[in-house]
């Protein structure tokens, strides 16, 4: 695999070739720098731009948002703007030449040339799936490689004359020369785009058609993450009225996970995606506690849902006998025969419970007016009505003005909030034994937080979010700042878009005006001002994600969830929420689960939701771990599921893993990192519950290395992982051998295993060399 390419011109004498890419390079860089300079110009134009009317500063503020999001595109694309080059043997036009890059470029000149094709074009296709069996009318390939604006090298692939350095591994794999390049370079910590690279399997999930739920299921390495994040570019490109509007969000594990991955998209042109974990997801709340393993596994359980219905329920209480409350002068009872009414009218509307309060008031002081116009309106002869039904109305009038008598009856019908009612209900051991019927005491006792009140975030776990989340619909909770915020946002829109339309109307030609055309249709024919101020809504300066982030209720176009098998059933149910549609791109490995709360059926995941509908796709190379680690790995695996194909692994690079067995594996890890210089990125990886010991005794040691506990890294690679303790890994938890597949498949070069303890099985033969 690491033998040059036949064709490429790494070390070779100067190549015409290389002139020829530089004349292309040269002339979509200058053009880039057209655009550049006029899309600056532009911005500033609008910035000097004053503002009279609100519309006039909508209208400015979307110009403004457009050409900053057009200087961001411009700028990320910089970086390996032109890559790919092919030539084509079409009959028609045997003469074509297809120059692919980051993004789209149009020369300024009379034709509109194309300088560059966008690589999500259907026209770029060919790049990623050509090969020597199906050529697709492809008669060379070239990569070209470049760096600050100058081509370095080309390599080309004959795909018709089969004059190709091909598929050394066994694996089907193109642009071979270019991939192993990129496999074989050292790690940074952030993500890298592979839209030079992307592999036909890959290709295929990242433009499928699929419009339901697309499960892309793969071993670790196998490029599901980049897969994604590539698919989100794609679906941008391809659907932007539609998805710029109502945004795309990936879900990924953790925070640092977000940060790996964070650069791709942008590098790749877009900006405009929201990236957040589960955790993030619910507006004002950053859950950043911690759960022990069974409190994880019963919140992420769908049994929570019974128990939040039935807190929200235990709120809607009634009076102990001989409540009063005073009006008018008289004592006024307020007893559970009231209460009962109002409450069951309440909850006959089937509203969540914060929107039927009205409802529940209006009924109770409708039976309390009954109930006092009898006392003080009874004909003492004969019992009979004295008062009208005007009078009555009067009454019930007063009642609802009197603030002591509402405030007495909302005691029984209180607003509520989220945070609210699940601190009181972990607080609760009464109402948890009630409402846990047939649970285990462990996991009722997992629940109950004595005494401790949520004061802030600090006390939420990420497990509680979904909870959140559940009684927030259970409650029709909306801040009330948002609710102000927004409705008053609406009402400036709706006048403003009124306005427009009165100016629309007024402007009509007036001589139409006695013999109107039926075939001309004016504005205010085709929108109203609602229409037209929704309209205006998208037009507003935070962007989509920006405004997604801030809205519970927002409902995106795309959802992307990576590392998929860690969410739990009521996580689900959370995402669910976001995406009505179910137009989702699921990626996983159901063998990486490690969340107590986590899935091992896709199956189980998704019928509920989408019945059969759902796609299962799976990614079969493995880019990332080097046979020589994936030995190992895949016995672990053999162990997890006996079912599941191991990934291929792409390549092998001679560096055998070996462990060391030590009395003190910190001290045994400070020696390791001190006596060797490991080209690029070395972590260590330990278990939660032993990480931050670790890293305390590594600094005091003076070795200055990272250490990730296993949650934390998942989803990311380094070059060269120190992994310690493996046993206790296993025994920390019950999907304690799906940690450690994940842990042994996080380098893409080298592994030392370090214990004191014995090794798992699977590792029990790895050679100890001191
Ligand atoms: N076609 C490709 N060309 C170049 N590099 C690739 C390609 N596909 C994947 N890679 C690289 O392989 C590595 C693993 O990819 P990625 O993290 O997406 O895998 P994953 O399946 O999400 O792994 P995990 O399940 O462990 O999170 C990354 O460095 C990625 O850039």
């Amino acid at each position: 695999m690491s033998a040059p390419h036949p064709h490429s011109t790494e070390d070779a004498a100067p190549d015409p070739r290389l002139s020829e890419e530089q004349v292309h390079l040269d002339a979509v860089y200058s053009r880039l720098d057209r655009m550049r300079t006029t899309t600056r110009r532009r911005l500033n134009e609008t910035l000097r731009e004053s503002a009279g009317t609100p519309q006039a500063l909508s209208e400015r503020e979307s110009y403004e948002r457009m050409y900053s999001d057009e200087l961001t595109k411009i700028d990320a694309a910089e970086h390996n703007l032109y890559f790919g080059r092919l030539d084509m043997t079409d009959a028609a036009d045997d003469d074509e030449i297809r120059r692919i890059g980051r993004i789209g470029i149009l020369d300024d000149d009379d034709r509109d040339t194309t300088l560059l094709l966008d690589w999500r074009a259907p026209l770029a296709r060919p790049f990623y799936l050509a090969t020597p069996a199906a050529p697709e009318d492809v008669e060379r390939r070239r990569h070209i490689r470049t760096r600050s604006r100058a081509v370095r090298s080309v390599s080309d692939e004959y795909l018709l004359s089969g004059k190709i350095d091909d598929d050394a591994t066994g694996a089907n794999v193109v642009n071979e020369s270019a991939l192993v390049d990129a496999l074989n370079a050292a790690r940074t910590g952030e993500m890298t785009d592979i839209v030079e690279t992307i592999q036909r399997e890959q290709d295929e999930i990242i433009r499928s058609v699929h419009r339901g739920v697309l499960v892309v299921q793969g071993g670790p390495g196998t490029g599901k993450t980049a897969v994604a994040l590539h698919r989100a570019a794609y679906l941008l490109y391809t659907h932007r009225d539609l998805l710029s509007r109502s945004g795309v969000l990936i879900l990924g594990p953790n925070e640092d996970f977000l940060s790996y991955i964070g650069q791709v998209l942008p590098s790749l042109g877009e900006t405009g995606v929201l990236l957040s974990t589960v955790a993030d997801l619910f507006p004002d709340v950053t859950a950043r506690g911690h759960d022990s393993r069974e409190a994880t596994a019963i919140k992420g359980d769908q049994r929570m849902l019974n128990v939040l219905r039935a807190a929200v329920r235990g709120r809607q209480s009634l009076p102990g006998k001989g409540l009063v409350t005073h009006f008018d002068g008289y004592e006024l009872p307020i007893d559970a025969e009231t209460i009962k009414v109002a409450r069951a009218h309440a909850r006959s509307t089937r509203r969540a419970h914060n929107l039927a309060q009205r409802a529940f008031l209006r009924a109770a002081l409708d039976e309390l007016a009954a109930v006092h116009s009898r006392r003080i309106g009874s004909s003492e002869l004969d019992g009979s009505q004295l008062l009208t039904a005007a009078d009555l109305e009067d009454i019930r009038a007063e009642l609802e003005a009197d603030p002591h008598v509402v405030e007495a009856l909302t005691e029984f019908w209180p607003t509520l909030t989220p945070q609210g009612v699940l601190r009181d209900l972990y607080d609760d051991p009464t109402f948890l034994r009630k409402s846990t019927r047939g649970w285990t005491d462990a996991d009722r006792a997992a629940l109950y937080r004595p005494a401790r009140p949520l004061r802030g975030d600090a006390d939420l776990a990420p497990g509680d979010v979904p909870l959140l989340d559940e009684l927030a619909e259970l409650i029709g909770y909306r801040t009330d700042e948002a609710d102000r915020i927004n409705q008053a946002r609406w009402r400036q829109q709706l006048t403003e878009a009124q306005d427009a339309l009165d100016i629309l109307t007024g402007s009509a030609p007036q001589d139409l005006e006695d013999e109107l055309d039926p075939e001309i249709l004016m504005a205010y024919d085709l929108i109203d001002a609602e229409q037209l101020a929704e309209r205006q809504v998208h037009t507003e300066r935070r962007t989509t994600a920006e405004r997604a982030y801030e809205d519970r209720t927002w409902t995106f176009g795309h959802v992307i969830v990576d590392e998929a098998q860690e969410l739990s059933s009521m996580a689900w149910r959370m995402v669910m929420r976001r995406i009505p549609n179910r137009w989702m791109t699921v990626i996983g490995d159901t063998a990486q689960t490690g969340d107590a709360a986590g899935s091992t059926s896709w199956r189980e995941v998704f019928e509920p939701y989408v019945a059969h509908r759902w796609r299962l796709h799976e990614l079969t190379v493995n880019y990332r771990t080097p046979a020589e680690i994936t030995h190992y790995a895949n016995r672990v695996l053999a162990w997890i599921d006996p079912d599941q194909e191991p990934p291929t692994s792409l390549r092998s690079n001679g560096i055998e893993p070996y462990a060391v067995s030590a009395g003190d594996p910190a001290e045994a890890v400070a020696a390791l990192v001190a006596g060797h210089d490991w080209h690029g990125l070395t972590t260590v990886i330990a278990s939660d519950e032993t990480a931050d010991g670790l890293r305390e005794r590594l600094v005091g040691l003076g070795c200055d290395v990272s250490v990730h506990a296993i949650t934390a890294a998942k989803g990311l690679e380094f070059d060269s992982v120190v992994l310690v303790e493996p046993a206790d890994l296993v025994a920390e938890s019950p999907r304690g051998y799906n940690d450690l597949y994940v842990a042994l498949t996080r380098a893409t070069q080298r592994l030392v295993v370090i214990h004191a303890k014995a090794l798992p099985p699977d590792l029990a033969d790895m050679p100890h060399p001191v």
